[in-house]
């Protein structure tokens, strides 16, 4: 369904982008791990339109998107730290996306109430984004992507910033969810554990160069990924 070939991308001399080729099928969710300044985010950008490759070919439901601006890609970014309006409430920040595509105001009204009983934050539906957890932001910012049905999500460290518990059960929230609706997403993480947890197939970022793996053995049989290091330091405690 997302068809990205050969994406190049350097910022001055920088290449921080080397020919990135993958392949997202529908209702795929991608867990990609990468250290920090190894090109995650601008892999997001520029699939979501917010920078421009220097070269390379974005093709989603075999259409070319690479000049098609952000707002008509239907691909919706999410970001770590959670962007709401702050002058809207709950309810009208997730309503937002659905009025600038001018619905029916009851249709609306509707998918509102299902998006804020999904996400378990019915009772704060008139709260101001200030009086809300870290958490409960990331949920309705969650939320407001999802409810205006977007072709693909890209979530770039969307549980990084909130402790462990929390993280917890948002990662339980995020996998009901994107089960339920069937979501086919890109989810960018530095933590083993939750790529994990939460992908149906991993891949790993490395100084620009993009690897998907073809199943989650050869993962963790790859002396590169972390995990057989992660796993020995468990073993040490009972060996
Ligand atoms: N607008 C820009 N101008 C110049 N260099 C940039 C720009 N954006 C990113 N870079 C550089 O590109 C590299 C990759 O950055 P990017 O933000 O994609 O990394 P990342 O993998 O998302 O890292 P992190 O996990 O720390 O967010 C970094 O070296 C960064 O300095």
């Amino acid at each position: 369904m997302l068809d990205i070939q050969n994406i190049t991308k350097s910022f001055g001399t920088e290449k921080v982008l080397d020919n990135v080729t993958f392949q997202l099928a529908e209702h795929e969710v991608l867990s990609v791990l990468g250290k920090s300044g190894s090109g995650k985010t601008t892999l997001l950008k520029i699939l979501a339109g917010l920078e421009r490759e220097d070269s390379g070919e974005i093709t989603l439901s075999r259409k070319r998107m690479n000049d098609t601006p952000p707002n008509k890609r239907n691909i919706v970014y999410l970001y770590q730290e959670p962007l709401l309006f702050p002058h809207l409430n709950i309810e009208e920040n997730v309503a937002f996306g659905l009025r600038i595509r001018k619905q029916p105001k009851g249709q609306i009204t509707a998918k509102v109430a299902e998006m804020l009983e999904e996400i378990g934050l019915s009772e704060h539906a008139k709260k101001m984004p200030h009086q809300l957890s870290g958490g409960q932001r990331q949920r309705v910012s969650f939320a407001r992507a999802l409810v205006i049905n977007p072709k693909v999500l890209l979530l770039d460290e969307p549980f990084g910033a909130l402790d462990s518990e929390t993280r917890t059960q948002m990662q339980q929230l995020f996998k009901r969810v994107s089960a339920k609706y069937r979501l086919t997403s890109l989810f960018i993480t530095h933590d083993l554990k939750e790529a994990l947890i939460m992908g149906d197939h991993i891949g790993k970022i490395e100084k620009g160069v993009f690897k998907k793996y073809k199943s989650q053995e050869e993962f963790y049989n790859d002396e590169t990924s972390g995990v057989r290091q992660e796993a020995e330091f468990w073993k040490q405690f009972n060996p």
